[in-house]
């Protein structure tokens, strides 16, 4: 049968324009192109240019999928060059956007698309991909439940699983060819959705219960056994489906759940870095952590177990944290409480004078006059003025994190913090901000995102061939983080800026790989660890030989 389907269409090989005459004659596209034979840098030029001619970021994230499409290496290259440009537009806060407008503006797909009412598909839909055992380094999985901060958005969400990856690839070298996407297509509770006539998921609610979690144990068990090297990451999903998943599985396969261990991480290292400049101890550390679900006790966790291992007792540690949900301080006279949350539940009998009723995030900054203050709710500005000049008043140097996703979701804006704190606060937020300028000094502001760390975390893993990402590997992240930056100057950022992103994955990959071995779980040994990540990390370049192979469409 006659194919009109070449090299060209197969983004893993094509390298359009840049195929010399030989090559194209050799390949059997002869007369497709035209005359001219380009380098990957004046390719990577008209790319970029065309790129800048966009007229929204919405616009260039279809641009660069578009171009991901047909020229995988291409695609790359400008994202490795323009790292800092385009994180915000592959990643988010675009992604966010895209995944809202998703079934709508549909026109292709790289994911593999499981669903929950074809369970006996699971096995095929990732036998069509065509790869062996030994192929696949690494797996993004969501349910889409909760989509940044913006809520369900079904198979809507898949392009949060692609997003990840593309971060992985260009801030780490992650192998593009050894990867996949998955949606797990379970409902959606997303009544807009579900109305719409373009959605593309199942249309029906969300299944919960024991289908949800044969359906999950499916996913695992299947994916593990097809591809037994790969890290099996979790990202988006609601958060007791989050925690049991992740807490279930821990000892039997490599996953990873980046909205608790990422963020938990991440901010580790931000507060490694913020507690050089205040010189205070972890035990010594007040916790308030508003927005209580998925991220925030994932970050609750971590400094627990910081402040156990800096010398205090468990009964001490947990003195030290707050939780303010919605319903306002988490007591343990609230009815309902999920298990998460139940853990650090604050004696009704302690804090019961505090208010009438609920307890409101500005009462308990009063009364507990916290070091350090997260926002994971989602409730925009809920870091009023009086919030933030509260909490600057009962601390010298309050660290103040407000990471909810996207920009219409963060808690207060850094320009405004920094005035209101007077100058004070040390700041880092989840999405990226310009420095603020304040009384002459100007405020670096840091990156407190999943993706400076986890990159660099599933390098780690994978040069290791760790079997499990263990606790010891995410503070030897979080702390090869927070050595790259110096806080010795006023204003200075706490995490280091994303133009370095690459060479701080690179750093982050030894000390997680070194952690690895440290804690037994490497199956991959090196006699040089440096040299064995450098290797590891794919770079955009048209390797010499020509590509063969069968054409993947
Ligand atoms: N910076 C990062 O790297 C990073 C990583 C993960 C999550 N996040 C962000 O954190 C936010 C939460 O994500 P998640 O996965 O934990 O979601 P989640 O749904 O698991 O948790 C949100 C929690 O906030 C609570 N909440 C909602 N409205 C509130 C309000 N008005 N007052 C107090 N609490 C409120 C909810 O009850 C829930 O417990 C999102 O915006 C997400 O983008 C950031
Ligand atoms: O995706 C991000 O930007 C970070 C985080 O995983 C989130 O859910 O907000
Ligand atoms: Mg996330």
């Amino acid at each position: 049968m006659p194919t009109r389907t070449t090299v060209l269409q197969d983004r893993f090989r094509n390298r359009g324009t840049a195929f010399t005459l030989d090559q194209r004659a050799e390949l059997g596209i002869t007369g497709r192109l035209p005359a001219a034979v380009e380098t990957l840098d004046e390719q990577a030029a008209r790319a970029y240019a065309q790129l800048r001619d966009q007229p929204s970021d919405l616009h260039k994230y279809i641009y660069l999928n578009e171009l991901h499409d047909q020229n995988q290496v291409l695609y790359y290259r400008l994202l490795v060059d323009h790292l800092t440009e385009l994180l915000p537009v592959v990643y988010d806060p675009t992604v966010g956007e895209a995944i809202q407008q998703w079934s709508t503006d549909f026109r292709d797909s790289r994911a593999v698309y499981l669903s929950i009412d074809r369970p006996e598909d699971v096995e095929a839909s990732f036998a069509s991909l065509g790869l062996g055992t030994g192929d696949v380094d690494l797996i993004v999985v969501s349910d889409a439940q909760e989509i940044l901060g913006i809520g369900d958005w079904g198979v809507n969400g898949t392009d949060i699983s692609i997003g990840k990856l593309a971060v992985y690839t260009a801030a780490a070298g992650i192998d593009p060819d050894r990867v996949i996407a998955v949606n797990l297509d379970v409902g959606t509770d997303n009544e807009q959705l579900l109305n719409s006539p373009y959605y593309l998921g199942n249309r029906h609610a969300r299944v919960t219960g024991e289908r949800y979690d044969d359906f999950v144990a499916l996913y695992l068990e299947t994916a593990s056994r097809l591809f037994p090297d790969a890290l099996l990451h979790f990202e988006d999903f609601g958060p007791s489906n989050a925690r049991r998943i992740l807490v279930g599985n821990a000892a039997k396969y490599r996953v990873f759940n980046d909205d608790m261990q990422g963020t938990g991480a991440i901010v580790m290292a931000a507060v490694f870095a913020a507690l050089r400049v205040t010189r205070g101890r972890w035990a010594e550390q007040r916790l308030v952590v508003f927005g209580a679900g998925t991220a925030g006790t994932g970050m609750a966790d971590q400094i627990h177990a910081a402040m156990l291992r800096d010398g205090a007792t468990a009964g001490e540690a947990k003195s030290n944290i707050w939780l303010v949900d919605i319903h306002g301080l988490v007591t343990d006279d609230m009815a309902g409480l999920p298990d998460y949350q139940q853990v650090y539940a604050r004696p009704k009998s302690e804090v019961g004078s505090w208010a009438d009723g609920e307890i409101d995030l500005l009462t308990t900054i009063e009364q507990v006059r916290p070091t350090i203050l997260i926002g994971t709710s989602t409730a925009h500005n809920a870091f009023t003025e009086d919030v933030v000049r509260t909490l600057a008043k009962g601390t010298e140097r309050p660290i103040l994190l407000p990471l909810s996703n996207p920009t219409s979701r963060i808690e207060v804006m850094p320009s405004d913090a920094v005035p209101w704190s007077g100058g004070r606060a040390l700041i880092a937020v989840g999405i990226p901000v310009p420095p603020v300028e304040y009384d002459g000094v100007t405020y670096t502001i840091g990156q407190a995102n999943n993706a400076l760390l986890y990159p660099g975390l599933g390098l780690g893993t994978i040069v290791s061939g760790a079997r499990h990402v263990t606790d010891t590997m995410l503070l030897a992240a979080a702390e090869a983080v927070a050595g790259q930056v110096d806080v010795s100057e006023p204003g200075a950022g706490l995490l280091p800026p994303v133009d370095d992103l690459r060479a701080s994955s690179a750093t982050v990959a030894v000390a997680v790989a070194k952690a690895a071995v440290a804690d037994g779980v490497a199956t991959k040994s090196h006699d040089n660890l440096i040299q064995a990540v450098q290797q590891a990390m794919w770079q955009p370049v048209y390797t010499g030989e020509l590509p063969t192979g069968e054409t993947q469409p």
